[in-house]
């Protein structure tokens, strides 16, 4: 078949706080995620991830880690996302609302669900408890999960 869409997704939690960003415009918009985009020729997928966290965010993030990987199949399209998460929790600089997002500090324990893409709530415990992550999820549309697998990997 054709080379998935390969894609990055960055977080930053500290202790009991996640910072997310508000999609202003494209894909996702008006849902809070993660930071990152795609991966250009040419950059390793960790340089993508710093690369977009700066650009959406104005943060430097120092320590990403890679702690998942989720594939999304769209129904009635035949490229993949294969989208990398990435964890750290420590940065330079401020955030900063940039044309792509608008980001806020949440709670751990008061994630907005409601206006987030929903696989989120799905793997959002894995991610906050540090352990590995493979999923993957079949869309209809924006909103409907068709069916999914997901698996935690755990290294010990
Ligand atoms: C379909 N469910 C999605 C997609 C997604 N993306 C972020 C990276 O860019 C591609 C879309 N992010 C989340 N949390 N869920």
């Amino acid at each position: 078949g054709i080379p998935n869409k390969l894609l990055t997704l960055v977080f930053i939690h500290q202790n009991s706080r996640i910072l997310l960003g508000m999609k202003k415009r494209g894909f996702g918009v008006n849902r809070w995620n993660g930071f990152g985009g795609k991966v250009q020729a040419g950059e390793t997928i960790m340089e993508a991830a710093k690369r977009e966290m700066l650009e959406e965010s104005c943060l430097t993030v120092n320590n990403l880690t890679e702690v998942g990987r989720l594939d999304f199949e769209f129904v009635g399209e035949e490229q993949i996302f294969e989208v990398h998460v990435f964890k750290g929790d420590q940065y330079e600089g401020e955030p900063t609302e940039t044309e792509e997002m608008r980001p806020k500090w949440f709670s751990v324990d008061d994630i907005p669900f409601k206006e987030m893409w929903p696989d989120d709530i799905l793997w959002f415990p894995m991610l906050l408890k540090d352990a590995k992550f493979n999923g993957y999820f079949k869309f209809k549309g924006h909103n409907d999960i068709l069916d999914y697998t997901l698996t935690e990997i755990s290294d010990s």
